[in-house]
């Protein structure tokens, strides 16, 4: 038997999206794999996907799902790329057929972050006053600090983190709500001026995370990113994807999450809100992590017997007539 030592480095092409987080968190995984595995080339190609296109309509209003992996998913499955790097709560928790979530990287703090005009630089979420602006396009944010915190006034804001601060420091809005990670790995944590805490504002299902999704057969790269799997943020967020999931519901639906491990107990709190705040129901489940997936759904069950599914069929409902 001859045996054919290739001396070729095979190489592995990473697809994400052309923002600069995405860029920022696609470098991220490139160096990790490249570190632990240097006989290896890993090359980046990036994609526009539709949500990258569409920067001037209100996100909760276009409610699509895979509105920012889709493009990334058909290059996968026409092998144009072999895997991609997506923030986690911008993945949708049903994949389409023959893709894989393949890893879960280490999370960044998952909370989200009070950013304020200088003119409030001595207030807190608490303390900003009545008819302050705060700007935040994601209907979750909304519907639990109105909740809280009904003197206050909501605008929708778009664009990437740049343009949302500049217009912040331009007086357009009070303050704004942003996901801690976000500003984190964009070197801009300075700007964060509160963290939120989580009896103000439960955060996305996933946020902080990376997830790395590849085609459902590939051994060879699965095995690769395996190696940069954080073992305790993917528990969390399968806990955390499962409660979603079963409660069919989106990034763009107001359901907020949080997860905390204590050894091998997984502690899942988990609300869904009507936009107005009104209506609230919370609960909390704890469980072994050596199942997180039952968690969530338990949680989701739970959060169902008081009324969740009627606050998110409402939701839908005017969703769909355009409101
Ligand atoms: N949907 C937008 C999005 N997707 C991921 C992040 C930030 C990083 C993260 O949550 O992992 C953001 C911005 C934000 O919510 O402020």
């Amino acid at each position: 038997m001859t045996s054919v030592i290739s001396t070729a480095r095979r190489t592995i092409r990473i697809g994400s999206r052309k923002s600069q987080l995405a860029l920022v968190q696609t470098r991220w995984v490139q160096k990790e794999l490249a570190t632990t595995f240097p006989e290896m080339n890993f090359e980046v190609h990036t994609m526009s996907t539709q949500g990258d296109k569409i920067l001037d309509v209100a996100l909760a209003k276009i409610g699509d799902k895979g509105l920012f992996t889709k493009e990334l998913e058909v290059g996968m499955l026409n092998r144009e790329i072999d895997f991609a790097v997506h923030s986690l709560k911008d993945l949708p928790t049903t994949l389409p057929e023959g893709l894989a979530l393949a890893a879960i990287t280490e999370r960044e703090n998952p909370a989200d972050a009070l950013v304020v005009h200088t003119k409030y630089k001595d207030k807190q979420i608490d303390t900003l006053p009545e008819g302050a602006v705060i700007g935040t396009s994601s209907l979750r944010r909304l519907a639990q600090l109105r909740h809280k915190f009904p003197h206050l006034a909501f605008k929708d804001v778009r664009g990437n983190l740049n343009t949302r601060l500049a217009k912040l420091d331009a007086g357009e809005y009070d303050a704004l709500i942003l996901a801690a990670a976000g500003l984190q790995r964009l070197g801009m944590g300075d700007r964060i001026h509160q963290i939120l805490p989580k009896e103000v504002s439960l955060h996305a299902v996933g946020q902080g995370a990376l997830g790395i999704e590849c085609r459902a057969g590939d051994q060879e790269v699965i095995s690769l990113l395996k190696a940069i799997e954080h073992n305790t943020t993917r528990d969390r967020c399968l806990a955390e994807r499962a409660f979603l999931r079963d409660l069919e519901g989106g990034c763009q639906v107001p359901i907020g999450v949080n997860s905390e491990l204590d050894g091998d107990r997984l502690t899942l709190t988990g609300i869904v809100a009507s936009v107005d705040g009104k209506k609230i129901v919370k609960d909390i489940v704890t469980g072994s992590t050596e199942d997180p997936e039952s968690i969530g759904t338990e949680l989701a069950e739970k959060l169902r017997q008081q009324g969740a599914q009627e606050i998110l069929n409402e939701i839908f409902a005017q969703i769909q007539r355009g409101a």
